[in-house]
């Protein structure tokens, strides 16, 4: 595994070294041992998966707040995304950045998202499903979301998002010291 740091502190950009040979590829997505070299979480009670079915689906900016706050493991095992971050940390010096990266299960690259930071993805392609390691369990009380397009990140989207759900169509702007 290759880690890149992004323009949020604590969020890495993960490629993977895969082994070919004649039937396809393996590789290793998850090592401990590297994470904790890293500084990364390494206990991932919870994982999850989406499927989209069209282009342009949008799906985010969600957070779990404190106590439950998750860092996450993100990776597209089909189809391909532009998978987004944004720092919602008061005392990072990274303190309302965003990052992206587009997560492609043909390079099955990743991305880590500290706790703290909110989390989006937009789908490139039809028929995308996306994997997710949470290092914390789900809490539906602590689930907080907020506005993909807020002109407090001004997030660069590649393509206009043409399907996302009401609550994400409607999650509040943020706010300093935001906890919707
Ligand atoms: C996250 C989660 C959700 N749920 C329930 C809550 C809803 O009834 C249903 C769909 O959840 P949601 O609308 O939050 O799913 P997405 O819109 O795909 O959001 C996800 O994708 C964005 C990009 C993220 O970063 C979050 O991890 C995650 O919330 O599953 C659970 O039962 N367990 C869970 O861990």
């Amino acid at each position: 595994m290759r880690f890149a740091p992004s323009r949020i502190a604590g969020a890495f950009f993960i490629d993977i070294d895969g082994h070919g040979d004649e039937r396809g590829t393996f590789a290793r997505t998850f090592c401990a041992e590297t994470f904790a070299a890293h500084g990364l979480a390494t206990h991932f009670p919870q994982c999850n998966a989406s499927y989209s079915a069209v282009r342009g689906t949008l799906r985010g900016l969600h957070y779990q707040a404190a106590p439950q706050g998750e860092a996450k493991l993100v990776r597209a095992t089909r189809g391909r995304v532009f998978d987004v971050a944004v720092d919602l940390r008061p005392g990072s010096g990274t303190y309302l950045a965003w990052d992206a990266v587009e997560l492609d299960w043909r390079r099955k690259n990743a991305f880590y998202i500290p706790e703290g930071c909110a989390h989006g993805l937009l789908t490139l392609e039809d028929e995308c499903e996306v994997f997710y390691q949470m290092s914390a369990p789900y809490v539906a009380d602590l689930a907080r979301c907020v506005r993909w397009d807020d002109p407090a990140f001004a997030i660069a989207w590649p393509i206009t998002p043409t399907s996302m759900n009401d609550r994400d169509a409607t999650c509040p702007y943020f706010t300093q010291g935001n906890d919707a």
